[in-house]
């Protein structure tokens, strides 16, 4: 391990943990609607059409790893950090696994603004006061502005109308039944990527809005899956936005991944087919494919992201095997919306859940789960590489009644 944390030193100029700062995105209102041509079905297709055009064919290897600003027109390229021009480099470093309390602490303390808004006001209206029916319509109130939504609020109140109306109860009393019957709406929805590592490559498909996080939580994925031993490719399908894909070299640099990407405005379902052949060819575990989430057309945005679908099937029937969503926190009551749109567009198969650090906003991952029963896999707490975890319906539920874990 020493000797690992020495490699990351020398490559990134003395930091022991590289992958702790975070990628710098650029603002998200300077993406290039003029940038896209316009989407050509000829353009995927034609891969099919002209064996010669083979991903060995247009993909070269970068002599170096992460430029910090993409040239104007670059040619396809893969970032591997493994091999650049043929000469082997020492094995890619993996950062050590962060323990768990100290997750739990970074959880807790993200989501000290939603577990303070609903704790406040918990603990005004239930010093010393017996449980009457104003008492619970209070509470109601504070929990659907929490967001947590109607049903769990509902929930939570009858479960305490049932056992302990007209009775003393305490603050404490009652967020441990808030803790309780959130735990009981995300326990169902709380579950772990599972990685098939038959597939070679698993195919993740990560959509969702701009600037919810999706390029961000794909550099965290790439970190957490090259830890457990995963050999992992990356592909900047986001080719709206050139900052997306210089994101998403970096990411691969830091984190050991090799990343095909393509100049801005390039066709996305061309260079997802040609990274699934880069990522077979390789053997690669799992290849996830970043896309871009533009909402104001939604026309345009489900003939991209079904184009991409269509082109990964040519190569494997049963790809992609996740499509995720990302979702911020931030945002409220409009990842509702999100979930729907997405949903029906993409065919999304499971959420994540970013910046639930700094929001009060952070119940709406409840709201969701019980709108929508679709499986929550992770959540970011913050833009570094550790800042990501599979998702546990307790711990969650724990830290935004700011109980103890
Ligand atoms: N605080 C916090 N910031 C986050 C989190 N996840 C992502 N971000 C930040 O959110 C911003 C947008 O993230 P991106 O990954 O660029 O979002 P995107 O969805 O890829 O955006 P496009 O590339 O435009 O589609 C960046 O500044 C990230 O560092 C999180 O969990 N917490």
């Amino acid at each position: 391990m020493t000797e690992k944390r020495g490699f990351w030193k020398s490559l990134f100029g003395g930091k022991d943990q590289p992958a702790e700062a975070p990628i710098p995105a650029e603002p998200h209102d300077r993406a290039m609607p003029d940038a896209e041509p316009p989407v050509s079905e000829t353009e995927a297709e034609a891969l099919f059409e002209h064996p010669e055009s083979t991903a060995k064919d247009v993909i070269e290897v970068a002599p170096e790893p992460a430029p910090a600003t993409a040239p104007a027109v670059a040619p396809p390229v893969t970032v591997s950090p493994v091999t650049f021009s043929g000469i082997t480099a020492p094995p890619v470093p993996v950062p050590a696994e962060p323990d768990k309390k100290s997750w739990w602490q970074k959880l807790k303390s993200g989501l000290a603004r939603t577990s303070s808004s609903l704790t406040t006001g918990i603990t005004a209206i239930f010093t010393k006061r017996k449980l009457d029916g104003a008492t619970l319509d209070e509470l109601e109130d504070i929990l659907i502005q929490a967001d947590l939504g109607l049903p769990t609020a509902m929930k939570i109140t009858e479960a305490l109308r049932r056992d302990r109306f007209d009775k003393e109860i305490s603050d404490e009393e009652v967020r441990a039944v808030l803790a309780h019957e959130v735990e009981k709406v995300l326990l169902p929805v709380a579950k772990p990527l599972a990685i098939d590592t038959s597939l070679k490559p698993h195919v993740i498909l990560v959509v969702g809005v701009n600037g919810t996080g999706k390029t961000t939580t794909i550099g965290k994925l790439a970190q957490m899956l090259g830890r457990e031993g995963r050999k992992v490719t990356l592909c900047a399908g986001d080719t709206f936005r050139a900052a997306a894909i210089d994101q998403l070299r970096i990411w691969g640099s830091r984190t050991g991944a090799s990343v095909i990407a393509r100049e801005p405005g390039a066709d996305a379902a061309g260079l997802a087919f040609d990274a699934l052949k880069a990522a077979k060819a390789d053997g690669s575990d799992v290849l996830v494919i970043d896309t871009a989430g533009r909402l104001q057309n939604k026309a345009e945005l489900m003939a991209e992201l079904e184009k991409i679908v269509r082109v990964i099937k040519k190569q494997d029937l049963s790809a992609p095997h996740d499509v995720l969503l990302t979702l911020d926190a931030t945002t409220g009551q409009n990842a509702l919306n999100q979930v729907e749109i997405f949903g029906k567009v993409a065919g999304v198969t499971g959420l994540v859940m970013t910046k639930l650090d700094g929001t009060a906003r952070g119940g709406i991952l409840v709201a969701i789960a019980e709108k929508f029963r679709l499986p929550v896999h992770f959540i970011g707490v913050g833009e570094g590489a550790d800042d990501l975890e599979p998702f546990e319906a307790s711990d969650f539920a724990k830290a935004i009644a700011g109980l103890d874990g």
